[in-house]
């Protein structure tokens, strides 16, 4: 069986999927993108359009972690006779939270370049809220972009682009929009390009499906009237990755109602670089920059070098990322643990038998 690599690169496939490919693989597995998930059934596309496919036995088997599970971005290999996804291939970027209601990470899109958070003006700007997606592109290693949408619902958009810049890394941007009818294309060109992805993040109701429409051209994706409590509806209910006619992918996650921290501290670390920067002099590797001494945060917020705004952020969010990572940890070897029992128990039987 040959494959049609060429029909694959408008996908966002590239040398860091190739490489992955045995020579047995590529005489037997055709590689697709997951452009869709609804539950258990998946949307693919192995270059000439939506198919869709279902998760081998076996894979579902081997791989128990919600995290393991194709999500949508990723690349996976089908059976060579049936739509029947047997291997997901390693990721280059990953979007994850923690699942509601568990310390689990949960994978949101995969091989993402650019995390565009969605935010908008009609709505009083949340720095905070602002932060925990900056952590999760941080933790993924992506380049966050914000648009700020309903620009025409808002007298003075300035001062929310004032603060929500002094959150953003330099590489990053923030755009005051009208989401329906500003030429968005042109204003997220630097960004785009053959093979880029781009996952939209933002609460429900905040423009996401707008701005693809916008960038498709077309009523793509149905869009709801937000309440007026500018609350949102949850109009998109399931996550789609759409090709736009300049060769890039953009994927529109459904509304966040609740953006918890993945269990890991990478993503805090990296989002507030100089902050942790500093944290590396406290005299305890496990300060919590409240009273120890020797804590090297509370000293340059005596001498005025580090904002209480800042300090208060930073110790909020890694006493999350810290409480998730301990609860996780504890969970996965209570897991290998019972995993362990179950397997001696069985090697006991046979031996009986
Ligand atoms: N005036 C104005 N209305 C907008 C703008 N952006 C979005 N809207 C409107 O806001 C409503 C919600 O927009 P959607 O694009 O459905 O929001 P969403 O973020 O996709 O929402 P979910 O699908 O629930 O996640 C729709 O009625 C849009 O027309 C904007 O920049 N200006
Ligand atoms: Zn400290």
């Amino acid at each position: 069986m040959s494959i049609d690599f060429s029909l694959l690169q408008p996908l966002g496939w590239n040398n860091h999927f190739h490489r992955q490919l045995t020579l047995e693989q590529l005489d037997s597995l055709r590689p697709a993108r997951v452009i869709g998930v609804e539950r258990d059934i998946f949307r693919i596309d192995a270059g000439s359009g939506p198919l869709t496919a279902t998760l081998a036995g076996r894979y579902r088997h081997q791989h128990t972690e919600a995290v393991e599970r194709p999500t949508i971005g990723d690349w996976v290999l089908l059976a060579a006779d049936a739509p029947v996804i047997v291997a997901c291939l390693a990721r280059r970027s990953l979007i994850s939270r923690r699942m509601a209601g568990s310390c689990e990470p949960q994978a949101i899109a995969a091989n993402i370049d650019v995390l565009l958070i969605v935010s908008g003006l009609d709505a009083e700007f949340n720095r905070h809220r602002l932060e925990r997606y900056l952590v999760l592109a941080a933790q993924a290693q992506v380049t966050p972009l914000v648009l700020l949408t309903k620009a025409d619902l808002c007298a003075d958009p300035a001062p929310t682009v004032t603060a929500v810049r002094e959150c953003l890394p330099a590489e990053s941007a923030v755009f005051a929009v009208a989401a329906p009818s500003d030429p968005l294309m042109a204003l997220l060109a630097p960004w785009l390009g053959p093979g880029r992805t781009l996952a939209l993040a933002g609460s429900s109701g905040v423009g996401k499906s707008t701005i693809v429409n916008n960038l498709v051209g077309s009523q793509q994706q149905a869009t709801g009237t937000t309440r007026n409590d500018a609350k949102g509806r949850h109009t998109t209910t399931s996550r789609t990755l759409v090709r736009l006619a300049d060769g890039s992918c953009i994927i529109d996650v459904p509304g966040m109602r609740e953006v918890g921290l993945a269990p890991t501290e990478a993503g805090v670390e990296r989002h507030f670089r100089s902050v942790h920067e500093l944290a590396l002099h406290c005299r305890f590797a496990d300060c919590q920059h409240q009273e120890e001494p020797g804590c090297a945060l509370r000293a340059a917020l005596d001498r005025g070098e580090l904002s209480a705004d800042e300090w208060a952020h930073y110790c909020q969010l890694l006493a999350e990322q810290r409480h998730n990572v301990s609860v996780h940890e504890r969970r996965r070897q209570e897991r290998s643990f019972s995993r362990m029992t179950r397997e001696a128990l069985k090697t006991k039987r046979r031996k009986r038998e």
